[in-house]
This record gives structure tokens, C-alpha cells and sequence, in this order.
């Protein structure tokens, strides 16, 4: 199916008092096409995220540093990926995790930007006309911040001469991205097309968790493929960064469905779910993540 994916199109809105205002296009678009830009809020600092996602990788004291919560990562196993056959390597942290390795700056954003992809999701969820007695069960809680809250702190090494990250779309219901730097491309059904933010833009797009909830019905999410193609760095520039706050389903539970005549049926365990999406994006070793609860990656 081909969209109107192109960054020259997607709709374009601000953060005024807490919501969402459309300034070209609006969210039934947005929606449809799977992606919209999203303007920095004045009072949000990305800051401390931008420190953190171009100092992880870094040795800090040459092993983990407790003091610095801002390095030594590549010591950190349950929270740091090596993504071989690509160039990222990132950061994937949950609420509890941050709670304990991040400084209170850091986790603070964090939670600013969760709680940011929430109240799209909630937008969304109005402008799909959902009962809201249904938004719990729907979204298993992740609609009211008992989901899980994922960060991701990408880096992209520009001495790997592959893919910048593979082709997927996020597992999740909302992504907020911040990418200061061109090389993501979404996919419009025919090609691999730039999704390039207009500068000081966050970039929103939607899950396979919400396409699977809204698969039924007429006015359907679409989930964005997307990837990043391979970067290069030249003397003056600094590696490509990336920051994305994910709105997640529970690890353990079930995900439903919306019919169009507003009734909510089950389709599988979230776990199920997981399972085939990660294996389907990364085909790795990491097809557990998010999964083993007490586990690895969990
Ligand atoms: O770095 C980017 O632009 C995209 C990152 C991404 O797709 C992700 O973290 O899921
Ligand atoms: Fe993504």
C-alpha cells in the first residue's frame, strides 16, 4: 500500500498547555500515514538525553563508573546492544532500570518524553473514537503510564559500512524520536523516502501494537516502516545520534483488538506478539527482549 509518506507532507503540530495542536494536517492523517513532526516544546532541555546518547559507548573510567551515569555502557549488558550487522549501537532502558543507573536530570526528561508519547496516545485514541472504558484494557495500561516506558539512546558508527538500523517498525503504540540528523527513511510502499524533521521537530510515528489494535477497522494506524540508512561522518561532523521514547504494552498480557461496531476483541498474548516482531526487525540474538521478565533483556 503506498502513503503519503514524505516529509514535505506529513502533518506538522505543537504542544500548547499539555495537548497537541494541529498546525498543518491533523492526527486522522497523521494516523493514517503512520508518522507526524512534532515541534520541541520551549520548555523541554533535550540536553541531557543528547549527552547521554554520545557518551554511553564511551569506557568512562575504563570499567563501569558508578558516579557516571553517563558512560561505560558497553559494561552494562541488560540495558546495552551491539547491533552487529548494523551501525547502531544503543542504549534500550526500561522505567526501573533508569531509575537506578541515570542521574535525576536525565530520568526526569525521560519521563517527561514518556509521558509525552502517553498523551498522543490518548489524542489518538479520541480521534479514533474509542470508548474511553475501553483505553485499559486496549492498551493494557500504557495509555495511563503502566505500560512500559522504553528509552532508546541510539549511536551510529560511521566506520561500519552497513545499514544505520534495520528496517522495522517500533513493537510499541507511540514513538517520540528526536534525530537531529538526516538518515531516517520511512517506507511509502514503493520506496525508501528521507523523513527528514524541520530543525527543533520531534518526530511521532506509530506501532505495531496500535496497527494490531486498529487492524479491523476502517480508519486503521499505520505503523511506519522505517530504518536508518548507513551514515557517514565527515572531519567536521559528529557521529549521528538519536533518542527515542517508546509507549510499550505491558510484557506480560494480552493484546485486543477494535472492531467497527466499537467492540474489543482478544487476539494474542503480548509475548506472542513480541516474540514474532522482534525476530521479524532484528533476526539477532535479542529475540527475548522485552520478554524474559527477571530475565536478560527483560
Ligand atoms: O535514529 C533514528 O532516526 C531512528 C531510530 C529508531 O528507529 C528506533 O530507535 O526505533
Ligand atoms: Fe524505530
Amino acid at each position: 500500500m503506498t502513503t503519503e509518506l514524505s516529509s514535505d507532507t506529513l502533518a506538522r503540530a505543537e504542544w500548547i498547555a499539555g495537548s497537541i495542536k494541529f498546525l498543518s494536517g491533523d492526527m486522522a492523517r497523521a494516523l493514517r500515514t503512520g508518522c507526524f513532526f512534532l515541534a520541541v516544546p520551549a520548555d523541554l532541555d533535550l540536553r541531557p538525553a543528547v549527552r547521554f546518547a554520545r557518551s554511553f559507548f564511551e569506557e568512562g573510567g575504563g570499567e563501569w563508573v558508578a558516579t557516571d551515569a553517563y558512560s561505560g555502557y558497553r559494561n552494562r549488558p541488560d540495558v546495552y546492544f551491539d547491533r552487529e550487522g548494523f551501525q547502531t549501537e544503543h542504549v534500550l532502558i526500561d522505567q526501573d532500570r533508569r531509575a537506578e543507573y541515570f542521574d535525576p536530570t536525565l530520568n526526569t526528561l525521560c519521563d517527561r518524553l514518556s509521558e509525552m508519547t502517553e498523551s498522543i496516545l490518548r489524542a489518538g485514541l479520541v480521534e479514533l473514537n474509542v470508548a474511553k472504558s475501553s483505553w485499559d484494557l486496549l492498551t493494557q495500561g500504557a495509555a495511563f503510564g503502566r505500560g512500559t516506558r522504553w528509552l532508546a539512546f541510539n549511536h551510529y558508527r560511521p566506520e561500519k559500512p552497513v545499514l544505520g538500523c534495520t528496517p522495522h517498525k517500533d513493537t510499541g503504540f507511540v514513538t517520540v524520536l528526536y534525530a537531529p540528523t538526516p538518515g531516517l527513511e520511512g517506507w511509502n510502499g514503493t520506496d525508501w523516502v528521507p523523513i527528514d524533521a524541520p530543525a527543533d521537530h520531534l518526530i511521532v510515528n506509530f506501532g505495531g501494537s496500535f496497527e494490531a489494535m486498529t487492524a479491523a477497522i476502517d480508519t486503521r494506524v499505520a505503523a511506519m516502516l522505517h530504518r536508518v540508512r548507513e551514515t557517514r561522518t565527515d572531519d567536521n561532523s559528529e557521529d549521528r545520534i538519536s533518542v527515542a521514547a517508546f509507549a510499550n504494552p505491558p510484557a506480560i498480557g494480552e493484546m485486543y483488538g477494535l472492531q467497527d461496531d466499537g467492540s474489543v476483541v482478544h487476539l494474542e498474548s503480548i509475548e506472542a506478539f513480541l516474540r514474532r516482531f522482534n525476530d521479524e526487525a532484528w533476526g539477532d540474538e535479542y529475540t527475548d527482549f522485552g520478554i524474559k521478565v527477571g530475565g536478560t533483556h527483560a
